[in-house]
């Protein structure tokens, strides 16, 4: 069923397990998504971000997120297990008000870029608006490093789990993104991947509420080898490990950012099937291999992130 992101993740945060929040931008991601979770038994949030709206509604936010909407909640409808839908990385207020008009279950607002006060003031709004009608709110506190388009910041500030404590009493957030190492994209670390656990474990400790890990792809190898196989160059990517991820989860990540991941497999399916079937251009054909890969990708990591079984 089409559920609240809320109900999802109050139930891994009392059960000390984490729930994939996969991006999508079309009907194939979502496909493979689905098959995925219905194979695995587990919860699962579909998001996407305001460029996934503007991408689909071919710039108007209203017609991109009533195509969301209509798209998830159709298939969620017929499933039995939980599905939400999130705005991920909400900045305009007309794209935040369209997701939430449009039936979005869950919306984030990304103020983190503002200083503290600012953020407290805009996610307040937000909170009054999305708590009005039922919606439950995400948002973001530090700052992300990397890139991926229209989200990206120069520096990465970790969290300050003192201000974060502050944040969520003074905002009543239902949940919480702290910055503590990840960045977004498939370039995350230069050197040793690492993560700052104890900043984690604090703001834990002081909120107490479901928190979210963004820019937590792994950039899986197997994935990258088929890529580069077929003309791919991602040469120098580096995501988060798999043991870092299950750490983080220990220590209070209940909501996990993918997108990257899903990128890199589609499009080495893509490129495997398209090298090997050089006649084929029927689009239902030549992007099974690419939804096969993100199937495999997500299932892996719905067991990895413990929510398998958890439908
Ligand atoms: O945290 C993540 C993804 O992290 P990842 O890159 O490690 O998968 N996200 O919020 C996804 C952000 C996608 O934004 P856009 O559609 O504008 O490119
Ligand atoms: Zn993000």
């Amino acid at each position: 069923p089409y559920v609240n992101t809320k109900e999802i993740l109050e139930k891994a945060n009392k059960e000390y397990y984490a729930v994939a929040a996969l991006n999508i931008n079309n009907l194939e991601f979502l496909q493979a998504i689905l098959e995925a979770g219905i194979e695995k038994k587990s919860p699962l949030i579909i998001e996407t971000s305001e460029g996934a709206i503007k991408y689909a509604g071919t710039g108007d936010p209203l017609r991109g997120a009533k195509f969301f909407v209509d798209m998830v909640k159709g298939f969620a409808d017929t499933l039995d297990i939980p599905v939400s839908l999130h705005l991920d990385h909400g900045k305009d207020f007309k794209y935040i008000v369209s997701a939430i008009k449009a039936g979005y279950s869950s919306v984030m607002i990304d103020a983190s870029d503002k200083p503290f006060e600012e953020n407290v003031k805009i996610t307040k709004e937000i909170v009054k608006i999305a708590h009005s009608v039922g919606v439950s709110v995400e948002a973001e506190l530090g700052k992300l490093a990397g890139i991926e388009d229209n989200v990206s910041s120069a520096e990465s500030v970790l969290v300050n789990p003192d201000e974060a404590k502050k944040f969520v009493e003074e905002t009543q957030v239902d949940f919480l993104a702290p910055a503590i190492g990840t960045s977004h994209g498939a370039f995350k670390f230069k050197g040793e991947a690492k993560l700052d656990y104890d900043r984690l474990k604090q703001v834990k400790e002081l909120t107490g509420i479901p928190l979210v890990l963004h820019g937590a792809s792994s950039v899986v190898e197997e994935i990258v080898e088929i890529a580069e196989k077929y003309g791919a160059d991602f040469g120098g990517s580096k995501g988060v490990p798999s043991e870092i991820l299950k750490e983080t989860v220990q220590l209070g990540i209940n909501k996990v950012n993918t997108d990257t991941d899903l990128r890199m497999a589609f499009v080495a399916g893509l490129r495997e099937y398209l090298h090997n079937n050089p006649k084929e251009f029927d689009p239902r054909n030549y992007m099974k291999k690419g939804k096969e890969y993100v199937k495999k990708v997500v299932a892996d990591r719905l067991e990895l992130l413990g929510s398998a079984g958890k439908a």
